[in-house]
């Protein structure tokens, strides 16, 4: 089904070209409410293959709740998303959200999520964390998963662990089952949801190393977090959202060094202490 009243794409600023000339995430004047709160407010944002953005604010500025609408698991109330060129949502000529739901179906394919919680199902084994939506969701056979699976597990370190269930790892290796599952089905942008704040020092560490090698495989990466200096050192690029709106974007240096917003700089400064 395809939408008559689609507008195209305008081509992007983007610093890293994707093999498309699209990028990976593409949102434009994004807006949403709950009743009379207006959450977001027209929120543009990017994120190119291979690129980590991170998406940073204070509490109640709207991260989760782009990252819901991102995900598809709510919906904007207008504005434009694509994923590459699969044009998920446009808007219609009052402005309102217009979704294509079998643009919407396929884009769930090319993105996985890894939820602070992790999410994971407590009585599977870890393969079968892995291998579930895989085969179930995606139709695929089960041997050719389990090999792709087994090859996540050993890049992740958890070869050894496939057989346990999850009550049975430390948090840090939950996390990594959640990420190998959302790896499983072969996205091609992973979103975490504040994904270092239950690890400590050395496997945050551990973590920005993950998401740096999958960026350098050509993954793209969106991070919602409260931790600046994780986004410091893991981003490309970071967004400050404020009142609605990304109120600053650019490169960390650039962003956390010298905002050129005084209200990013105030939420910064009180972030850092
Ligand atoms: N389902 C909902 N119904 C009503 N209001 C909601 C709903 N989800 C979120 N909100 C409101 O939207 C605002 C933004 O919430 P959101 O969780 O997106 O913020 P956030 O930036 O992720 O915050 P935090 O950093 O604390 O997680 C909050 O005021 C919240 O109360």
């Amino acid at each position: 089904m395809t939408n008559s009243h689609l507008r195209p794409i305008p081509t992007p600023e983007v610093s890293f070209a994707s093999a498309t000339g699209l990028p990976a995430v593409y949102l434009r004047g994004a807006r949403k409410s709950f009743g009379q709160n207006e959450i977001l407010r027209g929120v543009d944002l990017t994120i190119s293959k291979g690129e980590v953005l991170s998406l940073l604010g204070p509490s109640g500025a709207g991260k989760s709740t782009i990252l819901r609408c991102l995900a598809t698991l709510d919906k904007f109330d207008g504005g434009e998303l694509a994923y590459g060129s699969l044009r998920v949502c446009t808007n219609d000529p009052q402005g309102k959200a217009v979704y294509d739901s079998e643009a919407m179906c396929k884009a769930r394919m090319k993105f996985g999520i890894v939820f602070q919680d992790y999410n994971l199902f407590p009585h599977f084994s870890v393969m079968r964390n892995v291998t579930d939506a895989p085969i179930c969701v995606q139709g695929r056979d089960p041997e050719e998963v389990e090999e792709q699976a087994r090859g996540i597990l050993q890049k992740l370190g958890l070869a050894e662990r496939a057989d346990m269930v999850p009550c049975q790892l430390s948090g840090g290796q939950q996390q990594r089952v959640a990420i190998a599952r959302a790896l499983c089905m072969n996205p091609n942008v992973l979103f975490f949801d504040e994904a270092t704040s239950a690890l400590d020092p050395k496997l945050t560490e551990e973590m920005l190393k993950i998401i740096r090698d999958l960026a350098g495989e050509g993954m793209a990466i969106g991070i919602v977090t409260h931790e600046v200096g994780f986004a410091r050192d893991v981003s490309d690029r970071i967004a400050v959202m404020l009142d609605g709106e990304i109120a600053e974007v650019g490169k960390p240096e650039d962003v956390l060094g010298s905002p050129r917003d005084e209200r990013v700089a105030a939420f910064l400064s009180h972030s850092m202490e």
